[in-house]
């Protein structure tokens, strides 16, 4: 007799993720061919230490390799979608399989994963038109008081940025964790220390500067990436979303590194942030050593993402030819 072990999912735009639910599984054989997905292993199932097994036929093309990874309690699978998109069902049978349910500690709608992109991209929408307006009818007096008016939004947008290193750590989007990390490290830590702690800050151009070389990528990256969950393609978007960054991002860095330099004086007399040494040694470590270090690092982190998104650059337009031939 065969028996069936309990198979939950959840998919992301370009992965299936399975948790079959047996406990010690050994000799676990999976194998995807075409589009079948046909799996066996020995555990401790619903019915106790026998052999299990099941199989899929997916609802549209997949890859052939597989990923398997067992722990004591269940056998997680992963397989990749051969296209990027949402399916609305799992199998190619309209009835759903009794042995198969979602799994709802993995479980995001389409909805979520695209919800999240689209209040990023109305933020930082509205922080660039905001700017660019405030600039025509303010001319050079609006460079002073960009914080009061956009840093709530600019807040919000980059509070709401940090889901990003979550969604590359646990694989939602396929992208490098360390890239994403030093973007919105970078970032947060120039918005919410040097300009949110120190008012001195406030009324200072750089401000201006920085939130616009922030907002001006971003205006482009998001509607890129609301299309692809779309599966649609929009070239002139593809384009600026891989080039704009070019001038833009070492501009960003540069802009930033004025902004920490500006506010080391201040960090130096405020003394904000400085940790007291004992008194026999009489004196402190100022935060102004660590925005030195930072300042190291800014450079070594506008190398590292340059290189990535040089790279990144290269895979798209390469894919992107090959595929035209
Ligand atoms: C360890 C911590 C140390 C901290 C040290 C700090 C030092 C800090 C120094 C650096 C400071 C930098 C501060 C930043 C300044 C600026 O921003 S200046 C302004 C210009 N900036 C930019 O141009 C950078 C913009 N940012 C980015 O491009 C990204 O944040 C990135 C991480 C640097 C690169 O993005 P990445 O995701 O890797 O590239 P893509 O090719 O766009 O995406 C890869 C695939 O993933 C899909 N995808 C990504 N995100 C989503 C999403 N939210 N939703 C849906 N899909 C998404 C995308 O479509 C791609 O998929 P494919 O199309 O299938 O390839």
């Amino acid at each position: 007799m065969t028996l069936t072990p309990l198979v939950y999912w959840a998919q992301r735009h370009e992965e299936i993720y399975l948790r079959v639910e047996l406990t010690d599984a050994q000799n676990i054989d999976v194998q995807v061919h075409e589009n079948v997905l046909k799996f066996q292993a020995l555990g401790r199932g619903a019915k106790g230490q026998h052999n299990y097994e099941f199989s899929l036929e997916f609802l549209l093309p997949v890859k052939s390799e597989v990923s398997h990874k067992s722990t004591q309690r269940q056998v997680n699978i992963t397989v990749r979608k051969q296209q990027r998109g949402w399916w609305e069902r799992l199998t190619v049978l309209e009835r759903k399989p009794v042995f198969l349910v979602p799994d709802f500690d993995r479980w995001l709608d389409e909805s979520d994963a695209e919800m999240e992109i689209q209040e990023k991209f109305l933020g930082f929408s509205w922080i660039f038109v905001n700017m660019t307006v405030r600039l025509f009818i303010f001319g050079q007096d609006s460079l002073y008081d960009t914080f009061h008016t956009i840093s709530d939004v600019m807040f919000f947008c980059q509070t709401l940025a940090a889901v990003e290193v979550l969604n590359a750590a646990f694989g939602v989007v396929r992208t490098g964790v360390i890239p994403t990390l030093i973007q919105v490290v970078g970032r947060n830590f120039v918005l919410f220390i040097i300009f949110g702690s120190l008012e001195e800050m406030h009324h200072r151009p750089v401000v201006f500067f920085v939130f616009y070389l922030w907002s001006a990528i971003e205006i482009f990256r998001y509607p890129f990436y609301v299309l692809g969950c779309f599966n649609t393609e929009w070239k002139t978007l593809t384009w600026l979303r891989y080039s704009v960054w070019i001038p833009l991002y070492p501009l960003g860095v540069l802009a930033e590194a004025v902004a920490v330099v500006q506010s080391i004086p201040i960090f130096d007399q405020t003394k904000l942030y400085s940790i007291p040494l004992p008194k026999a040694i009489g004196t402190s470590i100022n935060f102004s050593y660590v925005l030195h270090v930072y300042l190291i690092l800014m450079f070594l982190g506008l190398f590292i993402n340059f290189r990535h998104l040089y790279k990144q650059r290269k895979r798209r337009f390469r894919t992107k030819k090959r595929k035209a031939h």
